[in-house]
């Protein structure tokens, strides 16, 4: 599905990542956790393809395709989405046009046909009661005036409508209540099929109770430093990155 083999990037002229390996087969969920500052983020805006960020060696190869020479639309096409650790709000969009436009965007791609006001309607209110969202978020603009947790789940909410091959969720788990962890953790689960693998990146081992990972790997200085089983994230939890930079 995913491998990333000694990828190095740089913001301004700044290194961050500096030779990151990383596989995530077809089917696994895994975890990535690492200090503030580490790359985590960088490393997902540079999966997705946002603008700033300098690839200055290494590759991606996604589903057997050159990920680094798709634009940022070409690969949410292909199967890949972003949860945004700070989604941003877009006043005077609406949420339902918004996330309408962005499914029948991914469809177009896939060759699907785009749906209609009403069948997109359909779907979403089946998606949002799953995920306890009250209907009237989809009258708002898109993420204006949402609390951080709705915020959040509204970009699970994009993610149960996109269906993605690839999701990467940047802290999604922060800023959540717990109840609100938990239904966003279904929502991922929901998802878990031998083709949907997910990329989660998290500080707190709290989310890995209920999106069990297949896999944990440290992201530490641009690089990943370790990888484990879900034990590893309570290792971290209990000993912090200290054991990490003594390993
Ligand atoms: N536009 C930028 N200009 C300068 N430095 C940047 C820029 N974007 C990121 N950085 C730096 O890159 C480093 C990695 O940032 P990144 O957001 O990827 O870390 P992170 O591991 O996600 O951190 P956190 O856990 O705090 O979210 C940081 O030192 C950050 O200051």
């Amino acid at each position: 599905m995913l491998k990333i083999e000694g990828l190095t990037a740089e913001v301004d002229g700044k290194p961050i990542l500096k030779g990151i390996d990383l596989e995530v087969p077809a089917g696994e969920i895994h975890a990535i956790m690492g200090p503030n500052g580490s790359g985590k983020s960088t490393l997902s805006y540079v999966l997705s393809g946002r603008e700033g960020y300098e690839i200055t060696g290494g590759s991606v190869s996604f589903n057997g395709v050159d990920l680094l020479a798709l634009e940022p639309e070409e690969r949410a096409a292909a199967g890949l989405f972003l949860a945004f650790q700070y989604p941003v709000e877009l006043p005077g969009v609406g949420n339902a046009l918004f996330l309408r436009t962005a499914l029948n965007a991914v469809r177009r791609g896939k060759g699907e046909p785009e749906l209609d006001a009403m069948q997109f309607l359909k779907l979403a209110r089946e998606r949002m009661k799953a995920l306890s969202m009250p209907e009237d978020m989809l009258k708002r603009g898109v993420n204006v005036g949402f609390s951080g947790g709705e915020k959040k789940r509204n970009e699970v909410l994009q993610m149960a409508l996109l269906r993605p091959k690839l999701a990467i969720l940047d802290e999604t788990d922060s800023g959540l209540d717990i109840d609100a962890l938990k239904i966003v953790a279904d929502g991922v689960n929901a998802l878990r099929a031998p083709d949907f693998s997910a990329l989660v990146i998290t500080h707190y081992q709290r989310l890995l109770d209920y999106i069990v990972p297949d896999k944990v790997h440290v992201l530490m200085g641009g690089r990943i430093v370790q990888s484990g089983g879900p034990e590893l994230a309570h290792q971290l939890e209990a000993s912090g990155y200290a054991s990490v930079k003594a390993a």
